[in-house]
């Protein structure tokens, strides 16, 4: 069974508001998108990794790739206008088999989600890792908010993992605002989508507090 990794590195980064985009930020003297890609070559070492860059960002990642001597081979495709689009135009490159979508900024997921994510989407076709909800949460109502069962919601994350035949068709619809993750797409045609534990660390950085984060996390796996 053929598997692809698509790494989705096609944001603005806008809540992190460094001049630098923050898939290139260093965390242990290494881009973050390094450590990304290292974490699924690491899995499988004949993984097709298929990497999705602003168009104007590729010279400067190639650049990144020689100064850190980075060898890992992979396929470059154009990021698009939301990471629905970004998404859509990596698919192009993935082969018949299984592929998992996995944002660029997510450098600490384990080896065992990634693992334990494509083995259930061989039977499954859609899996993903999601974690407990650990505060209280409330909703928002008309007249004010009012606190909800924290045990009836999960947090998402990536990498998630389909049968590359059925992701390719749910990329094939239109696309609407809602469409948050992959899975919201799959299951917009009625497919069923499979949980699996994911892994606290497995953060999105997204602000510069995650980015103190990622330093620390970094520093215990070093
Ligand atoms: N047009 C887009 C938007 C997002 N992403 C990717 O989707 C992942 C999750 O998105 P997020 O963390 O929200 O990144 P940004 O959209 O870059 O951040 P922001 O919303 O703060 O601008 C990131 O790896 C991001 O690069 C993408 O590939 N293409
Ligand atoms: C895909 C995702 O990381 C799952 O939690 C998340 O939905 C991305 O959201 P964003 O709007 O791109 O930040």
């Amino acid at each position: 069974m053929t598997r692809t990794a698509l790494i989705v590195a096609g944001g603005k980064g806008l809540r992190m508001g460094s001049d630098l985009p923050k898939q290139f930020l260093p965390i242990g003297g290494k881009p973050v998108l390094m450590h990304t890609i290292e974490a699924f070559h690491r899995f499988d070492k004949e993984i097709r990794i298929v990497l999705v860059l602003p168009r104007e960002q590729q010279p400067y990642w190639k650049e990144l790739c020689v100064k850190h001597q980075f060898a890992i081979d992979h396929i470059i495709a154009n990021g698009g206008e939301t990471r629905f689009h970004s998404v859509k135009n990596g698919l192009h490159y993935a082969e018949p088999g299984l592929v998992g979508i996995h944002d660029g900024v997510r450098p600490f997921v384990s080896q065992e989600v990634i693992g334990r994510c494509y083995e259930m989407a061989l039977a499954k076709r859609a899996v993903i890792p999601v974690i407990n909800v650990v505060e209280t949460v409330r909703h928002l109502t008309e007249t004010g908010s009012e606190t909800v069962n924290r045990d009836d919601y999960k947090l998402v994350q990536t990498p998630q993992v389909f049968d590359t035949a059925l992701l390719k068709e749910a990329y094939a619809q239109e696309y609407t605002p809602s469409f948050t993750d992959d899975a919201s797409v799959v299951e917009a045609m009625g497919i069923p989508v499979y949980l699996t534990e994911g892994n606290r660390e497995n953060i999105k950085i997204t602000t510069p507090f995650d980015l103190k984060i990622s330093s620390a996390l970094i520093e215990c796996s070093i």
